[in-house]
C-alpha cells in the first residue's frame, strides 16, 4: 500500500515504521500546509492524518477532494467532524476517524460501556474519568478521555454532558494531568460513600496508536463510505 503521513511527528513516525515493516510504502510526509503539496490520488492508497487540531479538517478534506481515502488520529477538531463526513460522502472517498486506535482501548471502551450500563441505576456511585498524557499534548481532555464520557452519557439518561475539571451534578468531570513522558492512561472511576470501582488502561508506548491506524488503513484501502475502528476490529469483537 503507498500511503500519506499528514503529520510527521511522534505519531507519524512510530506509523511510518510499522507501516514498512508490514511492506508498505510511505510516498509523502507532509508537516506543513496541505497545500504545499501535490496530492495524486493515483499514487496515493491511503493517507494517515497524525498532525494537529487545527490542520487536521483541511487535511482531511483535501485528501477527499483529491480522491484519497482517510485514516484520522488527530484529536481536537471533532466540532468539524460533521462537514467532514458530509464532504467524505459528496466525494465518494473513504473515512475513519478514532480518538484512540489501540486495539487495548477498543477493548477497553467495550468494557467502559458495559460497566456503564450496569452502573446507571445506582444512584450512590458518582462517576469520573482521569487521562494522564505527556506535556507536549496540545488538547486537553483527551479525544480518547471524550469518547469515554460520550459512551457513559449514552448510558446513563441522569447525565447530560461532560466537564474538565469541575462538573455539575449531571455533568461526568474529567481530570485531564501532563506528565512527562506518558503515552497515555484512561482511568473511569466510580465512587460511593462505601466502595469504589475502577477501570484503567494505560499505553506503555505508542506501538499500540499506530499498529491500529495502519490496520484500520490496511482496511480502508479500495472501500467507499464512512468506517469506524468497531468495524476494523468486528471480527474480534463478535467472537
Ligand atoms: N487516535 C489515536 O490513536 C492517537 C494516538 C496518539 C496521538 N493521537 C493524536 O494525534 C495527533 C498527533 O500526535 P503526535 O504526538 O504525533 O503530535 P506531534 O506534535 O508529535 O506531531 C504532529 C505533527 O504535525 C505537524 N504539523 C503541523 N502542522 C501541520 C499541518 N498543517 N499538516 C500536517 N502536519 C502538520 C507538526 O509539525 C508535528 O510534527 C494529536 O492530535 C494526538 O492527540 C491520536
Ligand atoms: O499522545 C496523544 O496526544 C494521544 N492522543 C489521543 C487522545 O487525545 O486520546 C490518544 C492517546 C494519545
Amino acid at each position: 500500500m503507498k500511503i500519506a503521513l499528514l503529520g510527521y511527528g511522534r505519531m507519524g513516525k512510530t506509523i511510518e515504521e510499522i507501516a514498512e515493516q508490514r511492506g508498505h510504502e510511505v510516498v509523502l510526509k507532509v508537516s506543513d500546509d496541505i497545500d504545499n503539496h501535490e496530492l495524486d490520488g493515483s499514487k496515493i492508497d491511503v493517507a494517515i492524518d497524525f498532525s494537529i487540531p487545527k490542520a487536521a479538517f483541511k487535511n482531511i478534506t483535501t485528501c477527499f477532494k483529491h480522491n484519497i481515502p482517510v485514516v484520522s488520529g488527530t484529536t481536537g477538531w471533532l466540532d468539524n467532524y460533521e462537514k467532514a463526513r458530509k464532504i467524505c460522502k459528496e466525494e465518494d472517498s473513504a473515512f475513519i476517524y478514532a480518538s484512540n486506535f489501540s486495539l487495548g482501548v477498543n477493548v477497553f471502551f467495550e468494557l467502559n460501556k458495559k460497566l456503564a450500563g450496569m452502573m446507571q441505576g445506582l444512584e450512590d456511585y458518582k462517576v469520573d474519568i482521569e487521562e494522564i498524557h505527556h506535556t507536549q499534548k496540545l488538547d486537553a481532555p483527551s479525544g480518547t478521555a471524550i469518547t469515554l464520557a460520550q459512551q457513559i452519557i449514552e448510558e446513563n439518561s441522569k447525565l447530560k454532558g461532560w466537564q474538565l475539571d469541575d462538573a455539575d451534578e449531571d455533568e461526568i468531570p474529567i481530570y485531564a494531568k501532563r506528565e512527562e513522558n506518558v503515552p497515555g492512561t484512561h482511568t473511569v472511576t466510580y465512587d460511593s460513600p462505601i466502595d469504589s470501582i475502577e477501570i484503567k488502561h494505560t499505553a506503555k508506548s505508542r506501538q499500540g496508536f499506530a499498529l491500529g491506524a495502519v490496520v484500520a488503513a490496511e482496511y480502508l484501502k479500495g472501500k467507499q463510505g464512512i468506517f469506524t475502528m468497531k468495524d476494523v476490529l468486528s471480527e474480534l469483537f463478535n467472537n
